[in-house]
């Protein structure tokens, strides 16, 4: 095609994911590289380990973000961009370093970041910024020429997202008996987080009012809450919950669990619960095994009729939007005007993280932020 476009700066954008196992053999190693330094107890790996066995061993994760990458590949070149997309993961193969280096070796030398974490936390944000520092050192010692690395903003207020994620949403209520579906209640679900990280998360103005996770999470919940009233005009409950709790017992995590709200829903006479899993970009094994398997045995046990919504996963609406956000941090880098497009009342989050963003337990070096000790040495 003639009519190719550049994003300049960007000469390759990365998606950068969790990773999971692929077989049975993976699944302890792949849990040894999850946790290593984190603090999980032996018991709540052996049960996690069980959630992946019960699924052969193999995690849905790679495959959805295979599809990811081959719909983004997809739309690029539909609409003339010429921007090649890599992959790499935090915690299995393909890993970040073997993909940087490959990159580096590409020669690309500035790399835009799309996380698949849609929300500020440790975890979902500047764990992966660190990850990919510890990349980039692995890339000097090497004597590789470093790319300088930028991350897309948070998403979860993009339209790209919310729209897939609303008409899941209703996607799901209607596959709820019709004599339930109008008394449904809500269930917005997403990991849960050690609150002491929950306070911190996002920039560090926002710290001690209960942190941007949270806050960046309520904001989707009631966008979605109110695209499901405007579909029938029947105004339903609501409530964000929490989900995959590690971690050990005496430490506080954001509550209350989906089981236990399910448990508390059903005692207060509510007929149906749609769960809508909005802090996950994909079906991956935190959605199949703790909604589809753990949270629907227990509505089982209670009687109680669940549906649960899809996440976005490789639909156009959401690559469309990725692609937006990348033309839109492109033009924004070269010092244009733009327009950020955002749902909701928080607007449209920082293209750069500043310094104190979601700290972590022990400062680490991170790239792509304020911080990024990588910036100037790239190039
Ligand atoms: C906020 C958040 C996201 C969402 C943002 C994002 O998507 O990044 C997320 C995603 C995921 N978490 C995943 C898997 C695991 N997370 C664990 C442990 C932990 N997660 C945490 C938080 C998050 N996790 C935290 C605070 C811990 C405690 C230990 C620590 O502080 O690091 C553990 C250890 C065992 C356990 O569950 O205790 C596993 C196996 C998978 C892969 C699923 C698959 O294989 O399909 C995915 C996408
Ligand atoms: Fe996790």
């Amino acid at each position: 095609m003639s009519d190719q476009s550049v994003p300049d700066p960007y000469d390759a954008l990365l998606l950068l994911s969790f990773g999971g196992p692929e077989g049975p053999d993976d699944v302890v190693p792949f849990l040894e590289n999850v946790t290593r330094g984190r603090g999980i107890p032996r018991e709540r790996l052996e049960e996690v380990g069980q959630h992946y066995f019960l699924f052969g061993g193999v995690s849905p994760i790679n495959d959805q973000n295979r599809e990811l990458l081959a719909a983004l590949r997809k739309d690029f070149a539909e609409h003339g961009l010429d921007l090649p997309v890599y992959w790499g993961n935090r915690n299995w193969a393909p890993y970040l370093t073997d993909t940087l280096r490959e990159m580096a070796t590409a020669g690309h030398r500035r790399v835009l970041t799309l996380a698949t974490s849609a929300y500020a936390s440790y975890s979902g944000c500047r764990q992966y910024r660190e990850n990919l520092a510890a990349s980039l050192a692995a890339l000097e010692a090497e004597g590789l020429p470093l790319p300088r690395i930028d991350k897309l903003r948070h998403y979860f207020n993009h339209p790209g997202f919310v729209e897939p994620v609303a008409e899941a949403a209703l996607t799901a209520l209607a596959g709820l008996p019709e004599e339930v579906r109008e008394g449904a209640h809500l269930a917005f679900t997403t990991h849960s987080i050690p609150t002491a990280s929950a306070d911190t998360s996002g920039p560090p103005e926002g710290h001690g009012d209960g942190g941007a996770y949270v806050a960046q999470h309520l904001d989707v919940a009631r966008l979605i809450a109110e695209a499901v009233r405007g579909s029938d005009g029947v105004e339903r409950p609501w409530r964000l919950v929490y989900q995959s709790r590690s971690g050990a017992p005496h430490i506080p995590w954001l509550e209350p669990d989906i089981c236990d709200h399910l448990e508390e829903l059903h005692g207060a006479g509510a007929p149906a619960v749609v769960m809508v899993p909005i802090g996950f970009v994909s079906d991956h094994m935190e959605v199949i095994y703790d909604l589809d398997t753990e949270a629907m045995a227990k509505a089982t046990a209670l009687d109680l009729p669940v549906a649960r919504a899809g996440t976005v996963g490789a639909d156009p609406r959401f690559v469309a939007g990725i692609r937006e956000l990348v033309l839109e941090r492109a033009a924004a880098e070269r010092g244009e005007e733009v327009r950020r497009c955002a749902l909701g009342d928080l607007g449209p989050s920082h293209d750069v993280c500043p310094v104190g963003c979601c700290p972590g337990r022990a400062p680490k070096p991170a790239a792509a932020g304020a911080d990024d000790p990588y910036a100037g040495a790239a190039r």
